[in-house]
């Protein structure tokens, strides 16, 4: 069970919205990953999404609208305003874009708008870098969660910087994180959740996946192996060679005399 934002879900694998080659194999997806936190652009909802949200409203889910497409503090706030009205949630999943070419967060406004969002009674799940300084000075607005980018929207490199989020974790170990963005395959969500991550947020793999509902359920499995072995404690990597079968009382092996 996991305790992010007040509320209790049971699944770590957090989903969205966009990009599924139809509604039906999003609500499909959505199902067979047993996400109960699924984020939703507000934008897409303004552009005459009812029929979208009669779709989704089908979900027993979480929503976590998000600011998709702001570049600057008075549009994210705009938006998450209009979020907090539609959704009926003070969840927003902060998205304040910096650079066009990598949709790389913009780290002054996305602190700026954090704090004005947080004054406004907001729980603010910011999408940031990996940068140690920007997660602590987030923390400091206000913020109770962080969503470090795996690698940038919608690559599918899995985690760019595994150094600098080992860092993130280690230094704020009682912060709840969710690996955002750039996960292309089980196997790197496996990773992020082995690394002691709390929850991975994906929207691409699994929707441009050749079988959306099959990739979902793939997920799935990789994020809850992956805490398992989180929980179950991995052993120490070594540099040197030890044997996994001990050799003592084998008859036949004479090193000294060189026998062979
Ligand atoms: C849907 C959403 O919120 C994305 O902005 C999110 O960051 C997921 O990224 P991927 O599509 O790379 O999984």
């Amino acid at each position: 069970m996991l305790k992010i934002g007040g509320k209790d879900v049971n699944s770590r694998l957090f989903l969205g919205t966009a990009l599924y080659p139809s509604p039906q194999i999003m609500l499909d997806a959505i199902r067979a990953s047993e996400a109960e936190v699924v984020t939703v652009s507000v934008r897409r909802e303004g552009q005459g999404g009812e029929n979208f949200w009669k779709q989704i409203n089908q979900l027993d889910c979480h929503w976590l609208p998000n600011t998709a497409g702001c570049h600057t503090v008075k549009e994210a706030v705009t938006t998450a305003e209009m979020a907090r009205e539609l959704f009926q949630t003070n969840w927003i999943k902060l998205e304040v874009i910096g650079d066009e070419y990598n949709l790389q967060p913009d780290p002054f406004r996305l602190l700026d708008a954090t704090r004005e969002l947080v004054k406004r009674g907001f729980e603010v799940f910011p999408y940031c870098t990996d940068d140690l300084v920007l997660c602590q000075r987030l923390l400091d607005a206000g913020c109770n969660i962080l969503m470090p980018w795996g690698a940038p929207i919608g690559t599918g490199r899995g985690l760019s910087d595994p150094y600098a989020l080992q860092t993130l974790r280690q230094r704020l170990p009682d912060i709840p994180m969710v690996i955002d963005a750039g996960i292309g395959l089980p196997s790197h969500a496996t990773q992020a959740m082995e690394m002691g991550f709390d929850a991975v947020l994906l929207n691409t793999a699994v929707a441009q996946a050749e079988d959306p509902v099959n990739m979902a359920a793939a997920f799935k499995e990789g994020v809850t192996a992956g805490r398992r072995a989180y929980e179950a404690g991995a052993m120490p990597v070594r540099d040197i060679a030890k044997p996994s079968t001990p050799v003592l009382g084998t008859p036949f092996w004479q090193q000294d005399k060189g026998d062979v």
